[in-house]
């Protein structure tokens, strides 16, 4: 059907049969690419970043074959790069359904390469996991455009059920989609390579110095740290090399070689400014705020006009403030901010956009479940708890949840999972301190036993914390494997979650610049165990977690957060169904109350309130009166069943009042149609009767939550007579309407931080409505 030119002679079937790469190694094992083989991995590294800037499109090897027992730098310089065009529309999506008992439906898509250096030769690559389970041609379409240029990874060579050659991708991470103007320059690798230095050979220090930079000015990080290398193999105390080297390995983000690269160049020479400056860079990167900050200052001494000394010292002071916990919520809710998402990424020129920050909280041997977090000190609702960046994130395409959550269990679907999964290999592999944190993540194995926050999770305080640190976890990762994929598959089953920007917070939304939600894993955040009645929220607020109490909890109590926010108004059976996906039967204190009830209460209750959405459109037509009395009327028949429930003796431990409130939790929706109900019958003594009480539903189960900021700034609103009762003057009124706004106020700042003044507090409560009218 195609014609195949494609496939050099002597190609290796290794990978097809053994699940090998051309050099026999195990492309899911991390010691493939790190650790003990410096020299292959460095090769690879920079045949990767190739691909990334389009220089090497596609690499196959006509050398190894599947008896090839270990890679080495000269068989991977020896890969050829190949320009590969997509030039035709893609073909149906394949819906493959797996084994039998998986139920699941692996989707893969169909596409035709096209080699763009040889005629008429082309080659069938089948996508796995790549696009939405059955997405149409026209969506196929979209996501795969005809032109467009890619690169694939490790390429897997396949032969498939029709006897045609191809090439199959299980993990989409594995395809980089590249810009259509990297046009031409495949061909540039070639062309240096003719000019190029032999760096190996060359016993010139000079001319391995200028040829470093000037691989650095063409942003050839890897060929330029090469030179710079090799240079001090000839001279180890040359300073500029070392430096040089920290500028190259900066903006490879590898952070951690590049602080001790830009130290030992300051010890040499220690009025240098690049050094410290590079010194003061890296430490903001390894979160080590105040040695940071010292260094910062001394470069804008050193250098008063210099601009970027200058913006490097305004970046760590605002850093250094926030490691000691002060984070202007209102300037961070205000002001756009570039949304960061995910620590360590390359970039030499910006600093972190947030501070981590570890605040009143510990991780300990939870009664609940294997480690958990809790309090080191009483704290109160809206007070804040942790700050911390993504350990790594896979970012997912805009307004497309399709695309990466499985809609059953509401969690990533497996292709999303590979990615973030693929994130985490690469986060461990170029970071000491990483890894360790990655490799102290739940993964299933073992629930139980005791952890203490290993130090490298708290942010670092000297330079000499930093020095053990860094010694600590590099003869780890010397002795121990770091995570595979299967490790960090299994890491990101049991702790990701998703991130949105900002799309279901309108408070937010200024943050949700992709307005897509990524996949995240946080080393510290994910320590925090489910309940179903959680005594913290999570906000992601410019790529960082910041995690809150959302009532007050007094000291050594376990710090809970909720996995499922939509479960937690579901009764108690399909609340523990919808957390199955996280391997685990909830027994919450609220689920151990519920358990307590006789059989079905809530569930009939359910039941009711789907009856009353049904009710036809024309009798909600008539006027709101008539449902008004219908609905409330099943709403003191939902509460009359619960209350003889609870008198029954279902009541098991908490107070009566919050085991009523939580079981009516499930019924909150009814209440909302009440609400409206109300409305339209403009009954506006039941209207703020109802508001109060969903108010108090919502504050038993899940305060802190976005609905908890709009119901109360409704009630307000409606309370006051009006959005003129939403200014600060209106705090100096009595009744009703102040307690009502004092009501919101408090939610606005359990949500967004007790530390806000009420200015702020009350023009977030204004966003809400102001969404909610457009809404
Ligand atoms: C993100 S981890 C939480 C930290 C974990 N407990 C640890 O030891 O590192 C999620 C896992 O913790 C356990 N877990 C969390 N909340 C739980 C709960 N309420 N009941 C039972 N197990 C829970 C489950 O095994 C779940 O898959």
């Amino acid at each position: 059907m195609f014609p195949f030119g494609l496939f050099p002679p002597g190609l290796g079937l290794g990978p097809l049969l053994g699940g090998l790469d051309p050099f026999g190694r195990d492309p899911f094992n991390p010691q493939t690419l790190v650790g003990r083989q410096r020299v292959a991995r460095r090769e690879y590294e920079a045949l990767e970043r190739d691909m990334q800037r389009g220089k090497a499109l596609f690499t196959t090897t006509t050398r190894a074959g599947p008896g090839s027992a270990s890679g080495s730098a000269a068989q991977l310089r020896n890969l050829r790069p190949l320009v590969m065009r997509l030039p035709l529309r893609p073909f149906t999506p394949l819906h493959v359904p797996a084994p039998p008992g998986l139920g699941l439906l692996i989707t893969g898509v169909m596409l035709v390469l096209e080699s763009e250096e040889e005629e008429d030769t082309a080659c069938p690559l089948v996508v796995y996991n790549a696009c939405p389970p059955k997405a149409g041609l026209r969506e196929l379409d979209r996501l795969y455009p005809v032109g467009t240029r890619l690169a694939v990874k490790e390429p897997h060579f396949t032969i498939f059920a029709d006897g045609t050659q191809g090439i199959r991708v299980d993990n989409p991470s594995d395809i980089i989609f590249l810009p259509a103007d990297a046009a031409g320059a495949a061909s540039g690798a070639g062309e240096r390579e003719g000019s190029e230095l032999d760096v190996a050979a060359c016993a010139d220090p000079q001319a391995l110095r200028q040829r470093g930079n000037q691989l650095f000015k063409e942003g050839d990080w890897e060929g330029a740290l090469h030179c710079y290398e090799r240079c001090l193999e000839l001279e180890p105390e040359d300073a500029t090399a070392h430096n040089n080297r920290a500028a190259a390995l900066i903006e490879l983000g590898h952070w951690e070689q590049a602080y001790l690269a830009a130290g030992r160049a300051l010890q040499l020479e220690p009025s240098n400014s690049k050094a410290r400056y590079r010194v003061a860079r890296t430490l903001l990167q390894l979160r080590c705020y105040m040695p940071a900050l010292e260094h910062a200052k001394a470069v804008r001494q050193q250098l008063p006009k210099d601009e970027s000394a200058k913006e490097l010292l305004r970046a760590a002071e605002a850093l250094a403030a926030q490691a000691q916990g002060q984070y202007d919520m209102a300037a961070l809710l205000g002001a756009k901010q570039a949304k960061q998402t995910a620590r360590g990424k390359p970039d030499g020129s910006k600093a972190p956009a947030l501070a981590d920050w570890v605040g009143p909280i510990e991780v300990f041997a939870s009664p609940t479940a294997g480690r958990g977090l809790r309090t080191t000190k009483a704290v109160k609702a809206g007070e804040l708890l942790l700050v911390e960046q993504a350990l790594a994130a896979a970012q997912m395409p805009a307004n497309r949840m399709d695309l990466h959550l499985d809609f059953g269990s509401m969690r990533m679907n497996k292709g999303s999972q590979q990615q973030l999964a693929g994130e985490l290999v690469l986060v461990a592999a170029s970071s000491a301190l990483d890894r360790q944190r990655v490799v102290s993540l739940y993964c299933g194995e073992d629930a139980t036993g005791a952890q203490a926050v290993p130090a490298e999770l708290q942010p670092l305080q000297s330079e000499a914390e930093l020095g053990a640190a860094l010694d600590a976890a590099q003869a780890d990762a010397a002795q121990n494997a770091g995570p595979n994929m299967q490790r960090a598959l299994a890491v990101v089953r049991w702790n990701a979650w998703g991130s949105s920007g900002g799309e279901q917070d309108p408070a937010l939304s200024r943050h949700g610049e992709r307005g897509g939600e990524d996949s995240t894993v946080w080393a510290l955040a994910c320590a925090a165990n489910h309940s179903c009645s959680p005594n913290a929220h999570i906000v992601f607020v410019a790529g960082a977690v910041f995690l809150r109490a959302s009532r007050a909890i007094p000291a050594g109590d376990e710090v809970f957060v909720t996995y499922n926010e939509d479960a937690l108004l579901l009764p108690l059976r399909k609340r523990r169904e919808r957390l199955r996906g996280w391997g685990f039967h909830c027994r919450c204190a609220r689920c151990l109350a519920e358990e307590g009830l006789p059989g079905g209460v809530e569930e009939g209750m359910e039941k009711a309130y789907r009856r009353l959405c049904a009710l036809p459109p024309r009798q909600a037509a008539v006027g709101g009166r008539e449902l008004l009395r219908e609905v409330q009327a099943q709403l003191s028949a939902n509460e009359a069943a619960l209350g003889s429930a609870l008198s029954a003796g279902g009541e098991a431990g908490p107070g009566r009042q919050q085991a009523m409130e939580w079981g009516l939790a499930c019924v909150l929706g009814a209440y909302r149609l009440a609400i409206a109900c109300a409305q339209v019958a403009e009954d506006k003594q039941t209207t703020l009767e109802l508001q109060r009480t969903c108010l108090r539903i919502i504050t038993a189960v899940r305060p802190g939550c976005v609905e908890h900021v709009t119901v109360a700034a409704i009630h307000a609103c409606d309370a006051g007579g009006g959005m003129h009762a939403m200014k600060p003057g209106a705090l100096k009124r009595s009744g009703p309407a102040k307690q009502a706004l004092t009501l919101a106020l408090g939610a606005s700042k359990t949500r967004y931080g007790r530390e806000l003044s009420e200015a702020a507090a009350l023009s977030l409560l204004n966003r809400q409505l102001q969404h909610g009218m457009r809404g």
